[in-house]
């Protein structure tokens, strides 16, 4: 079994008298452990996408089963311990609580999940290389810094799955590299589950997977030549 099976996923949005169709019955397995990432050009329904693997937006047809659980059939307190208890999200512009440092940031989901304490905090900043950052503020970070801190927060619950939306989205190149190949990095010593959305084609060499969303609609797998 799949750990995480769409099935037929519909999703479109009414602007008015208009209707935007984004996804059309897209079927998807993702493996435990694999690394897949969703690219494709801005407004072909990666976040949409994503966000419904996610558990994060109902499909209007269709189902997303997580290990043999039907995601949106189960009541939103169910849904909202499951996301907590198997997994984490990164998204493009970090989300860091500003008034709080970079531990104290770490320690939220702690607090949710009840399965982390401060040494775990410490230890997932260590992990993305921030040791020294504990008790700096976002303001006081680099966006490179911020989205490591992003990273280790999405870590410290040992969640089985990781969306991450373009989470090299704010950052340059080179800083973009070193933060895609840290998450991918620490996933695989975890095996942790990770889906990534971007636009960046380059980016997908570090995929197992790379599956192109195309033109808000049509879904095709493909080899990424880069
Ligand atoms: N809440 C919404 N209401 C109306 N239209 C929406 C909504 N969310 C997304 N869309 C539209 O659905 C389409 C797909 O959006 P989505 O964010 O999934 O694309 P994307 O591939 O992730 O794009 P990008 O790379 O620019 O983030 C776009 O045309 C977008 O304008």
């Amino acid at each position: 079994m799949s750990l995480i099976q769409a099935t037929n996923l519909h999703r479109g949005y009414s602007v008015g008298k208009k209707r935007i169709e984004v996804l059309h019955g897209i079927d998807l397995s993702i493996e435990k452990g694999e690394k897949i990432f969703l690219c494709g050009p801005s407004g072909a329904g990666k976040t949409t996408l994503m966000y419904t693997l996610a558990g994060l937006e109902k499909p209007e047809q269709g189902t997303v089963h997580i290990d043999g659980q039907d995601l949106y059939q189960l009541s939103k307190k169910q849904q909202a311990k499951l996301r907590n208890a198997r997994m984490s999200y990164i998204f493009q512009n970090y989300y860091l609580m500003p008034e709080l440092t970079a531990l104290e940031n770490v320690l939220v989901p702690a607090m949710i999940g009840g399965k982390a304490n401060k040494a775990a905090a410490q230890n997932a900043l260590d992990r993305v290389g921030l040791s020294h950052r504990y008790d700096h503020l976002p303001t006081e970070l680099s966006g490179g810094e911020q989205q490591r801190v992003a990273i280790a927060r999405a870590l410290v619950n040992k969640p089985e799955i990781i969306f991450a939306d373009e989470p090299t989205g704010n950052l340059d190149s080179q800083n973009g590299e070193q933060v895609m190949q840290l998450l991918l990095e620490l996933t695989s010593e975890d095996h942790t589950t990770l889906v990534v959305v971007t636009h960046d084609l380059t980016l997908a060499k570090h995929s197992d997977r790379t599956l192109i969303v195309k033109d808000g609609n049509i879904f095709t797998e493909a080899t990424a030549t880069v």
